[in-house]
C-alpha cells in the first residue's frame, strides 16, 4: 500500500552462505502497533536492521514513510527511532548527558535537544536520576533510558527489539503504555520484536511470525486465532510454527 508507513516487500538478507532473511513481505499502517514474533535466530533483528538502514538488503526492498531503506537512508534514519536488543549506555555519562549525546548525533540544535531531553526525563520518571552515572543503573531504567534516546529525534517510526525482555511485570506494563500512548497520541508507528506473546497480544492487533529466516504468518491477531483454532496467542503461535512444519 502506499500510504504505508512501513513497506517490505520480498526482502532478503544473505550473510555468505546464511540466509538469515528470506523474500519476506509485509505492510505497518501509519500509527499502528505492531508485533514481530518468532525463535531466536529467526531473522527479526536483521529485518529490524535493514528497516534501519543498518544492514544492506540482498534481495528485495523495504521503505520507511515512503524512503528506500537503500536510497535514502539518512531520511530513513531521521524518522526512525531505534531500541536495539541489548546495548551498553556510556557508563560514565549521566541519562542527561547521554540524550545530548545522542542529539548531537542527530545534530539537532542545542536549544531544542535540551528542551526535548528534559520533556523525555519527565516522561519517563527519570529526573531523580537524571544526573547519576549511568553504571549500575537496573534492567529497567536502561530501558527508560534506551526508550528516552530512541525518542530525542521525534521520530515517526519507532523500531525495537525485544523491549521489554528482562523487565519485571510492572516495568513490562509501564513500558508498554508507553508504547501506546506515543502511538494513540501522537500517531507514532510502533514495530516491536517479542519473544513475550502475552506483551504482543496486549498491544497489537496484527502481527508476523518469523521462522528459519520466512514470513509465515502475518494479519490480525483475531483473524488468526480464528484460522488456525486458537484461543491463546502461544497456541496460535505454537500452531503456526507446526504447520509450516508439517
Ligand atoms: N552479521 C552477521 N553475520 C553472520 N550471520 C548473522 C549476522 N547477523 C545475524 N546473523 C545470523 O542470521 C540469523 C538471523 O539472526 P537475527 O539476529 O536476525 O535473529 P532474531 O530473530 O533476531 O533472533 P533473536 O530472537 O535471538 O534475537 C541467525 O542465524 C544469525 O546467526
Amino acid at each position: 500500500m502506499s500510504g504505508s508507513a512501513i513497506l517490505v516487500e520480498a526482502l532478503g538478507k544473505r550473510f555468505g552462505a546464511m540466509q538469515a532473511v528470506d523474500g519476506v513481505s509485509f505492510s505497518v499502517e501509519p500509527g499502528e502497533i505492531f508485533g514481530f514474533m518468532g525463535h531466536n535466530g529467526a531473522g527479526k533483528t536483521t529485518t529490524l536492521r535493514m528497516l534501519l538502514g543498518l544492514t544492506r538488503p540482498t534481495g528485495g526492498r523495504a521503505a520507511v514513510l515512503g524512503h528506500d531503506v537503500v536510497a535514502a537512508t539518512l531520511e530513513v534514519r531521521r524518522v526512525c527511532g531505534y531500541l536495539p536488543a541489548s546495548y551498553a549506555l556510556p557508563p560514565d555519562m549521566t541519562p542527561r548527558e547521554f540524550l545530548q549525546y545522542v542529539a548531537a548525533m542527530f545534530a539537532i540544535p542545542r536549544a531544542t535537544a535540551r528542551a526535548r531531553g528534559e520533556a523525555l526525563l519527565r516522561r519517563f520518571g527519570l529526573e531523580a536520576v537524571a544526573d547519576r552515572k549511568l553504571r549500575g543503573f537496573s534492567t529497567g531504567m536502561t530501558q527508560k533510558v534506551g526508550l528516552a534516546q530512541a525518542l530525542i529525534n521525534e521520530p515517526r517510526v519507532l523500531l525495537l527489539d525485544e523491549p521489554t525482555s528482562g523487565l519485571d511485570p510492572l516495568g513490562r506494563h509501564e513500558l508498554l503504555e508507553h508504547l501506546r500512548a506515543l502511538a494513540q497520541q501522537q500517531g507514532v508507528t510502533v514495530m516491536f520484536s517479542s519473544h513475550i506473546l502475552s506483551d504482543v497480544e496486549t498491544l497489537c492487533r496484527r502481527v508476523a511470525a518469523m521462522h528459519h529466516a520466512r514470513l509465515i504468518a502475518c494479519g490480525e491477531i483475531a483473524a488468526l486465532k480464528r484460522e488456525h483454532g486458537a484461543t491463546t496467542m502461544d497456541e496460535l503461535y505454537l500452531e503456526l510454527v507446526r504447520r509450516h512444519a508439517s
